[in-house]
């Protein structure tokens, strides 16, 4: 059973699963849920997604009953980041969500808006800004009041081992990166070494921002981004993540959660 409804003061809620096929309920319920309230209050719901493991854990969406309940001609879909390689190629983050989740529900083929794959990484990740533009414009996607920047329902993360989000690494330069909404790099520690990323006061502008990271190998990253830790920890992207207005939510599994401290977890 989850530990939830736990609320680890500035850092957000925590809910913690005992196996990953629970984690994966937890967050198939979640999406849902926010989907439909977005739908309701808006017409519309704009998900930014990542890749690696999280893609693997949101396959309950297209399953009973979420493949038949969920409003899916009203989802736009977007990338938090995306390595900058063919469409059809093993590291594509588009790839894995198209095989793993998109080709199995009914979304609207122009809701889904993936990076252009042909161009370098700067100008992909600045065509894919100006996609977003036009889209903040239409009001397919919210505005920020408090930043200016693009404010959607949904951005879902995963972490790296070394605490990196999207394609946001630790001491990097474009951690500080104020004015852009997407960027770009061409150093990735983790291969390929090309990738754009949504950039941090994007992801802080969000409605509802979830962290999803399982597994033991993740643990102490996990403890570093959520505990009461030295000072020098407040520049691990994960610890960055901290929606101005929106709401953050941790789904971890057991093993993620494994090193943290526990004491400084209040009830909600
Ligand atoms: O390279 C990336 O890694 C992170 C974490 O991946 P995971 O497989 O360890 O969960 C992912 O969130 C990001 O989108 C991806 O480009």
């Amino acid at each position: 059973m989850a530990l939830s409804g736990v609320v680890c003061k500035d850092r957000g809620e925590l809910r913690i699963h005992e196996s990953l096929d629970e984690l994966s309920t937890d967050l198939a319920d979640y999406i849902a849920e926010l989907s439909e309230a977005s739908v309701k209050e808006r017409g519309v719901f704009s998900i930014a997604l990542s890749g690696g493991s999280l893609i693997g854990l949101m396959g309950k969406l297209s399953e009973a009953p979420y493949n038949r309940t969920v409003d899916w001609a009203k989802w736009y879909i977007f990338w938090a980041d995306e390595r900058v390689v063919a469409k059809n190629h093993t590291d594509s983050n588009y790839k894995l969500a198209k095989d793993g989740l998109l080709s199995k529900v009914p979304i609207i083929p122009s809701h889904v808006h993936s990076i252009n794959d042909a161009v370098s990484a700067e100008e992909a990740a600045s065509e894919y800004e100006f996609v977003i533009r036009q889209l903040v414009k239409a009001r397919m996607v919210s505005v920020s009041e408090v930043s200016d920047c693009p404010k959607f329902d949904l951005i879902l993360l995963g972490m790296g081992p070394d605490g990196h989000v999207a394609s946001l690494f630790p001491n990097h330069a474009v951690l500080n990166e104020k004015s852009e909404w997407v960027t770009f790099i061409t150093d990735s520690p983790k291969p390929p070494p090309e990738r754009i990323t949504f950039t941090l006061p994007v992801i802080n502008s969000a409605s509802n921002v979830a962290m999803v990271v399982a597994g033991e190998a993740k643990s102490e990253a996990v403890h570093l981004a959520i505990d009461n830790v030295e000072p020098d920890c407040s520049k691990l992207p994960a610890r960055m993540v901290q929606p101005t207005t929106g709401k953050l939510v941790w789904f971890l599994d057991k093993g993620a959660a494994s090193k943290l401290d526990g004491d400084q977890f209040s009830k909600s």
